[in-house]
């Protein structure tokens, strides 16, 4: 398996903010890589990194071999689509349309009349006076029409309605097909991008916190629902990324699999076993540590 983005010890920090901190990934090539994590946990400091608009304050990143940043033929490669986007005060949709070719080398017209039309971007509005959700599909067929190898989208669905979304869905899925490149998308509309992904890659703190396949990441924890006392035994000293109590009753995101004997003991104390879905590891991963439960347990009494 070739790695397409290389991200080795790459640390960013902003004066006394440590934005990435030691942060390692080797993203395949041709995979969708979902970037996950909460606000301010490091995605679009290492989309920009990624994209060559910025430098590591520590570490080394490689783009389909090389150093993005100056360095025109692999930033050709990249195109980089994020939430806020700005474009000249005068500027409409076919400007955009006309200046796009020239920086990406394999731009799709028919893909991008395609979007153009099916997300009803108005041709005649200056850019900076559409909605949010317009301005988001503008940023969407740019990053799918430029058809570059190295597509990085910073927060796609922002303001968008439901049928732009699973149109933006159906278009992405066939254009990975007709033409497969690798895709780094970052969103907190975490399940309804669950589907798409390859694999997920979880900042917190600037960390790297969880990075596998998506399965396999989801059976990276295992959540427990059901009387305290019996939750705790079933835990076994597992630990505990997320814990809700409300009286008697608990529920847990726990680290490790869903084994066998957790399976069995938790059968026969009543509790429930059930499987996380993406949005429930995100949720625990970004999750302050929670008290132990026999602390509850003692707080209760
Ligand atoms: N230019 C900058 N100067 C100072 N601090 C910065 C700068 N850029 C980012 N930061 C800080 O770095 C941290 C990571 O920010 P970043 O924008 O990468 O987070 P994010 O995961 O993309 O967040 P969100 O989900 O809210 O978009 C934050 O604490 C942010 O305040």
């Amino acid at each position: 398996m070739t790695t397409a983005i290389d991200i080795r010890g790459v640390s960013r920090r902003f004066g006394r903010v440590t934005a990435l901190d030691d942060v390692s990934i080797a993203m395949p090539e041709h995979s969708l890589v979902g970037l996950l994590g909460r606000n301010g946990a490091g995605k679009t400091t290492l989309m920009s990194i990624i994209a060559g608009q910025d430098r590591a304050s520590e570490g080394r990143i490689a783009v389909l071999g090389h150093t993005p940043f100056e360095h025109g033929p692999t930033l050709r490669q990249i195109i980089y689509v994020r939430d806020n986007q700005r474009y000249p005060d005068d500027y409409r949709l076919h400007h955009v349309l006309r200046i796009a070719p020239a920086f990406a080398p394999n731009w799709d017209a028919d893909v991008a009349d395609e979007l153009v039309d099916g997300l009803r971007i108005p041709a005649k509005t200056p850019l900076k006076k559409l909605s949010r959700g317009q301005l988001s599909s503008v940023a969407i067929v740019l990053g799918l029409a430029s058809r570059a190898p190295v597509t990085l989208l910073d927060e796609p669905y922002l303001g968008l309605d439901v049928t732009a979304r699973s149109l933006f869905h159906t278009i992405l899925l066939r254009e990975i097909a007709a033409q497969p490149r690798t895709i780094v998308l970052s969103t907190h509309l975490i399940e309804e991008s669950a589907s798409l992904l390859d694999r997920v890659v979880i900042l917190d703190h600037g960390k790297v916190v969880v990075d596998d396949e998506t399965e396999a990441a989801r059976d990276s924890v295992v959540l427990l629902s059901g009387n305290t006392d019996a939750v705790d035994r079933v835990l076994s000293g597992r630990p505990v990324l997320e814990s809700h109590t409300m009286g008697a009753m608990t529920s847990v995101t726990a680290a490790g699999a869903a084994d066998d004997s957790l399976r069995a003991l938790a059968d026969e104390l009543g509790v429930q076993v059930a499987r996380a879905t993406l949005q429930d590891l995100v949720s625990a991963h970004g999750a302050e540590t929670p008290e132990p439960l026999e602390l509850k347990k003692a707080i209760r009494v």
